[in-house]
């Protein structure tokens, strides 16, 4: 479904210098996945989500979606970022009809649509509210619905739970497994998700695949069979223990590894 091959980017630093953030990267993400990419800051994360997105394009290599080179932005990858994921000057349903509106898609196909999102969400009594009215959670909630009804196959969400407290973060967790899980969809296929954290208990929450990145290179590629939900006592069985250890280890915080336990 995403296929990187050779990516490879860097940037200049104000010093002269520059700095890695795609060594030469190659990996297949299959169609269906939800991918969560962690690692430090500044490893190259959110270039990598960029990239695939269209919005910044390697300077070597190339990455492909279904096969067709990124050479743009397109409506087959939508993304999610950290803030300013809502438009403020729409109402809430304007946000999520808008990518529909720019397909064109009739008036009142695309406001069942939209309203069918708002309702997985349970925003649908705040359809018709500014965005300045609702709260970070729920505006999260709106840039979830809005992302899943515009119908793109790839989703790229960057830490997009980041600012947000523990309770709602694991309410949007649920609402977002739910929505890629397909209770809510009619007939469809799984979206293939890349999501960005720095929260290893977040990762192993959501994901069946986690990246680990470091100075632009895929260091540790970690798949997680365990079913979901996962609740906050199945991170602290002994399968999915180990592999927060690992993950720890592959991002050079075993002294945090050997406390965990
Ligand atoms: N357009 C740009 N021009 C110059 N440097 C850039 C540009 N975009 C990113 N960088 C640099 O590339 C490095 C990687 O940035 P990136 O945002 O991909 O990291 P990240 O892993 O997502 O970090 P964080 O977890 O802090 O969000 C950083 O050092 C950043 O300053």
């Amino acid at each position: 479904m995403i296929e990187f091959e050779n990516v490879g980017q860097s940037f200049p630093r104000p010093d002269g210098s520059r700095v890695v953030v795609a060594d030469n990267i190659n990996a297949v993400i299959e169609e269906g996945e939800f991918v969560c990419i962690i690692g430090p800051s500044g490893c190259g994360k959110t270039t990598l989500l960029h990239q695939v997105a269209g919005l910044n394009l390697p300077q070597t290599g190339e990455i492909r979606v279904h096969g067709r080179k990124v050479t743009a932005p397109g409506p087959d990858r939508g993304i999610v970022f950290q803030k300013d994921a809502v438009f403020p000057w729409m109402k809430v349903i304007d946000n999520v009809e808008y990518g529909l509106a720019c397909r064109n898609v009739p008036k009142g196909e695309r406001r069942r649509h939209a309203m069918a999102y708002l309702d997985a969400v349970n925003l649908a009594d705040v359809a018709d509210a500014w965005p300045k009215q609702l709260s970070g959670g729920m505006l999260k909630r709106v840039a979830i619905a809005t992302v899943f009804a515009n119908g793109a196959e790839v989703l790229l969400l960057d830490e997009p739970f980041g600012p947000l407290d523990y309770l709602t973060r694991r309410q949007l967790h649920r609402v977002l497994l739910d929505l890629w899980s397909n209770r809510t969809e009619p007939g469809g296929k799984r979206r293939t998700v890349l999501f960005v954290t720095h929260d290893i208990d977040e990762a192993l929450t959501l994901a069946d695949r986690v990246l680990v990145m470091d100075k632009g290179r895929i260091v540790k590629d970690m798949r997680l069979d365990q079913p979901r939900p996962r609740t906050d006592n199945d991170l602290a069985t002994p399968d999915l223990l180990e592999a927060k250890h690992v993950l720890l280890r592959h991002l050079g915080l075993e002294a945090l590894a050997g406390e965990a336990v």
